[in-house]
C-alpha cells in the first residue's frame, strides 16, 4: 500500500491513507455524498466523523496532544482488554495505546454496491503485551461509513490461545454536543447502574431520561440495544445502536475533574458526553478458538 495517500483513482475517493505530523498513519473514509470518518492506526481510534456538510460529530479536545503511547483525548478510543481500573492492567487496557495494522484479509479498501465503505484493522499482542496479559488474541476492527453517513464499528476478538481468557471492553465514544446542560439521554430509564463515583456501588435509575448537572461516571447494566442523545440546541439526535455490548458507560468529568485532566480544557466538559457501548459488568470469556463480536452503529438525525 502506498503510504503517501494515493491508491487507484477509484479508491482514493473512498479511502485515503495519510500520515499525520507525528508520523502516524490515518485512514480517511469518504462516502459518495462527502461524509467522512478518520481512523488512526494508533489505537484503532476513530478520530473524526463528519456529516456531508462537514459538521464534526465527535468531540476532540483542543488541548489534545499526541504523547505516545497515550491516545488522543476524544473520538472513539477502544478500551480492551480491560475497562477502567477493573483489573490489574493500565486504565482502559492497552489496545488504545498500540499501533494497529491494516488487515489484508479481507482486502483493506472495500466498498459495497450500496456505497458503504469499510476498512479493517488488526491487533495482535506483542511479546511485551504477552508479559502483562498472557493471552494470545486476534482483534479485528472493522470501521464502516455508510452511504447515508452512519458510522459502524465492529470488533471481533478471537482466542488463538490454548486456554480460555476473559476481558472487558468499551467503545469509548466522545459525542460532540452543544451544551451538557441542554442534552437528554434516553434509553437508560429504570436500569441499574454501577456508580464509579461511589466505589462502583449499584443504584437504580429513575424513570426519566437522563439530564446532566454534575459529574457523571456510571456503567448502566444490561441496556436495550438502542439509546439516544437528544441535543435540543443543535437540533440533532444521536442514535446509538449496539449488539453484543450489554452495558452503557456514561461519562462527563464536569468542572472540577476537567481541571485535573491535562489534555482537556477547563470548560470543555460542556461540549462533550461519553456514551459507550460496553461489556463491563460481566467480562466476556472466550474458549480456545472462540470469537466474540461487538457492534456499534452511530447515526445522527435532525430533531426539533
Ligand atoms: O482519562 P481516560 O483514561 O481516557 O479515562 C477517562 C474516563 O473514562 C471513562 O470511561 C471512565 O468511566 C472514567 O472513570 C475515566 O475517567
Amino acid at each position: 500500500m502506498n503510504h503517501s495517500g494515493s491508491e487507484t483513482d477509484h479508491s482514493r475517493k473512498l479511502v485515503e491513507l495519510t500520515k499525520d505530523k507525528n508520523g502516524i498513519d490515518h485512514l480517511v473514509l469518504r462516502n459518495p455524498r462527502g461524509a467522512s470518518a478518520t481512523v488512526s492506526l494508533h489505537g484503532g481510534q476513530v478520530l473524526s466523523w463528519k456529516t456531508e456538510r462537514g459538521q464534526e460529530l465527535l468531540f476532540s479536545s483542543t488541548k489534545a496532544f499526541f504523547s505516545p503511547p497515550k491516545p488522543v483525548r476524544g473520538g472513539i478510543p477502544i478500551c480492551f482488554p480491560q475497562f477502567g481500573n477493573r483489573g490489574t492492567l493500565e486504565q482502559h487496557g492497552f489496545a488504545r495505546n498500540k499501533i494497529w495494522v491494516i488487515d489484508q484479509n479481507p482486502p483493506p479498501l472495500s466498498a459495497d454496491s450500496n456505497g458503504k465503505v469499510c476498512i479493517d484493522l488488526l491487533l495482535k499482542p506483542s511479546e511485551d503485551d504477552m508479559k502483562i496479559w498472557p493471552h494470545s488474541f486476534e482483534f479485528r476492527l472493522k470501521v464502516c461509513l455508510t452511504a447515508d453517513g452512519r458510522l459502524i464499528l465492529i470488533s471481533r476478538i478471537r482466542n488463538v490461545n490454548g486456554k480460555p481468557f476473559s476481558f472487558s471492553f468499551a467503545f469509548h465514544t466522545y459525542l460532540s454536543i452543544s451544551d451538557i446542560s441542554e442534552v437528554r439521554l434516553e434509553g437508560l430509564e429504570t436500569l441499574d447502574y454501577l456508580d464509579n463515583l461511589y466505589q462502583k456501588e449499584r443504584f437504580t435509575e429513575q424513570g426519566d431520561a437522563l439530564t446532566f448537572e454534575s459529574e457523571v461516571d456510571r456503567v448502566y447494566l444490561d441496556s436495550s440495544n438502542m439509546v439516544a442523545v437528544l441535543d435540543h440546541e443543535k437540533k440533532r439526535t444521536f442514535v446509538i445502536r449496539k449488539e453484543g455490548l450489554p452495558d452503557v458507560v456514561v461519562w462527563n468529568p464536569w468542572e472540577k475533574k476537567s481541571k485535573s485532566i491535562v489534555d482537556f480544557g477547563d470548560e470543555e466538559y460542556k461540549q462533550m458526553l461519553c456514551v459507550d457501548g460496553a461489556a463491563v459488568e460481566n467480562p466476556i470469556t472466550l474458549k480456545p478458538g472462540e470469537e466474540w463480536t461487538g457492534r456499534l452503529e452511530l447515526s445522527v438525525v435532525p430533531s426539533t
